[in-house]
């Protein structure tokens, strides 16, 4: 495609099953663990769709609950093959294709309840320049957003030290400023503080809420 024609963009947000789901988060959030989960998925794909330049968001899940919860806040939800993380983000890409395929294809995490659109718009015009792209998470050693322009490959490579298995597969690291909302993913209790201090999205929040209140917490997350 000539640099001069624009795009938009389908992404494609992984949705693991519940009952798997935000396992370090266990402790910390108890009984609210799964809604914890789906409120996380939810802000992040309403933020997602708050981007001008995203078109749709595809929602790979097998969980009937997270995908009730995320068709509600607009995102096209399709099953998951059960294959894996990478698996699941390609098929999800296929359906991408097939809805819209002048569009790139971008896979975002589904645990980034703190999402600006604003800073998201600035990395997507950032990918839109790379064949394949990816942001590190915020400590660098994962990855929150991978992208393909149209008609390239997408060949997502996350899953635990995925920042360099990105790099070494020739996918160009985005380094930019102003975008920590986009990076900040939530695994772990101090994740989630780091989440909250940046504000998060009003579900995130009101659960985060029940967890800090619950009986028995010595620690408060907020
Ligand atoms: N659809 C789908 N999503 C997955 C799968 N494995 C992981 N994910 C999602 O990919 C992202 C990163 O997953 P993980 O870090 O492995 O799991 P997590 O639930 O975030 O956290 P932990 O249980 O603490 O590891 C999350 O958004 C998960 O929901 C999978 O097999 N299928
Ligand atoms: C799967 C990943 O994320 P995390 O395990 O941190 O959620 C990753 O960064 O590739």
């Amino acid at each position: 495609m000539p640099p001069h024609q624009s795009f938009g963009w389908t992404l494609v947000v992984p949705v693991k099953t519940l009952v798997a789901a935000k396992t370090r988060l266990s402790e910390a959030a108890g009984p609210h663990r799964a809604a914890l989960a789906v409120a996380i998925a939810c802000d992040t794909v309403e933020a997602a769709l708050r981007c001008p330049p995203v078109a749709r968001v595809v929602v790979v899940t097998g969980d009937p609950v997270a995908a009730d919860a995320l068709s509600g806040v607009g995102a096209h939800v399709v099953a998951d093959p059960e294959a894996g993380l990478n698996a699941a983000l390609r098929h999800g890409a296929g359906e991408a294709v097939r809805l819209a395929p002048g569009d790139a294809v971008g896979a975002l995490q589904a645990d980034l309840p703190a999402l600006r659109p604003a800073e998201l718009a600035v990395v997507l015009a950032a990918a839109a320049e790379f064949e394949q792209s990816f942001l590190p998470d915020a400590a660098e050693v994962g990855t929150t957003f991978y992208g393909a322009r149209p008609g390239a490959a997408f060949a997502p490579g996350f899953g635990g030290e995925s920042r360099d298995r990105h790099l070494r597969r020739g996918a160009k690291e985005l380094c930019l400023n102003g975008v920590d909302s986009v990076r900040r993913d939530v695994d772990t209790p101090d994740d989630l503080r780091a989440a909250l201090t940046l504000g998060v999205g009003s579900r995130t929040l009101a659960v985060a809420e029940r967890i800090g209140g619950s009986p028995g917490r010595e620690t408060p997350l907020i």
